[in-house]
């Protein structure tokens, strides 16, 4: 089976890295191939541009694919968006230049006739339409910040992350349009494939990884005479494994924590008498 991944651009080295965390790594292969086998037999990568592939995942080039929620929307694909990633995090925004006296849709709505690159053209149609802005799209394949100070537009609609690449264009972000992410993504009638076991397989790692995240695994030993203490003094979410050791009349205490409540948890079972406190990162949780 396989899974389509970016040939390049932002979502590329994530995606690898977040592939490799499920199990599944890219074996060594001609640098040029655009096919690659992986360390998980019968699972090949498919290197495809970004924007691509959910159509064709829809078509079934690939079972499973990663792309960005803003291109399935503006590709229309029939696609199922499984997982919401952690990167490839944006937002895509309608920006004039920063002259303009105008801070909302209202005042865009008065702004009929202006012309706006994009390369999310059907994003914007909708935007346009649903804000009821009359507005001449301009089809623009990249480099949309560019194009109000050559003259070629007047606005434009495009990814803003920090929005460094606006200032520099003496651009200024007026309304989100819409919030993208990276995205697994898998054909609607995956379930019906022959492949059907794997891919459910690897999707159910793919969630575990992401369920992992930011959370923390806790040991800890007890003497029998504070193992209540310990146990009360653990935040009330969490539901502590207990287990009896071999000698000394104490207990393994083990619990999960996120990683943002670690020094309250190891400060407080500390008071209450935990020793030998470990902490060990937690690689995937499947449910
Ligand atoms: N500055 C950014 N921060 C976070 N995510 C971004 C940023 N810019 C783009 N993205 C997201 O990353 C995904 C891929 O982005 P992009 O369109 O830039 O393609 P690319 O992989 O860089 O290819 P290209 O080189 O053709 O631009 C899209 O879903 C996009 O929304
Ligand atoms: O708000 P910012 O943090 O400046 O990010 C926004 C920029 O990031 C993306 O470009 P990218 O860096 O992927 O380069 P590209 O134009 O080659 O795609 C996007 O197309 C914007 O130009
Ligand atoms: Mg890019």
């Amino acid at each position: 089976m396989k899974i389509a991944i970016p040939n390049k651009g932002r979502l590329q080295q994530p995606t690898l890295q977040f592939l490799s965390q499920t199990g599944i790594k890219p074996l060594a292969s001609d640098e040029r191939a655009l096919i690659i086998p992986t360390s998980w037999e019968g699972v090949q990568l498919v290197l495809m541009r970004t924007e691509d592939i959910p159509s064709l995942v829809e078509a079934g080039a690939a079972e499973i694919g990663f792309s960005g929620h803003d291109y399935v929307v503006e590709s229309q694909a029939d696609v199922e968006e499984i997982i919401k990633l952690d990167y490839g995090k944006a937002k895509i925004s309608f920006a004039t230049p920063q002259s303009w006296k105008i801070s909302s849709v209202n005042d865009i709505r008065g702004l009929d006739g202006i012309r706006i690159a994009t390369k999310y053209y059907n994003i914007a149609k909708e935007f346009l339409d649903k804000n009821e802005i009359k507005a001449k799209i301009v089809k623009v394949s990249g480099a949309a910040e560019v194009m109000p100070s050559l003259g070629a537009c007047d606005a434009i609609i495009d990814v803003v992350s920090t929005g460094t690449t606006l200032k520099l264009h003496g651009l200024r972000p007026i309304v989100d349009v819409m919030e993208t992410y990276g995205v697994v993504i898998a054909s609607r009638s995956w379930i019906k494939s022959e492949e059907a076991e794997k891919i459910n397989l690897i999707l159910t790692m793919m969630k575990g990884v992401i369920s992992a995240k930011g959370k923390k695994m806790v040991f800890m030993n007890v003497d029998d005479s504070k193992l209540e203490n310990v146990i009360s003094s653990l935040p009330a979410m969490l539901s502590p494994a207990i287990s009896k050791l071999g000698k000394n009349n104490a207990w393994e205490v083990i619990t999960v924590a996120e990683e943002n409540q670690l020094p309250e948890v190891i400060a407080k079972a500390k008071t209450a008498g935990a020793k030998d406190i470990v902490v060990v990162n937690i690689e995937k949780v499947v449910k």
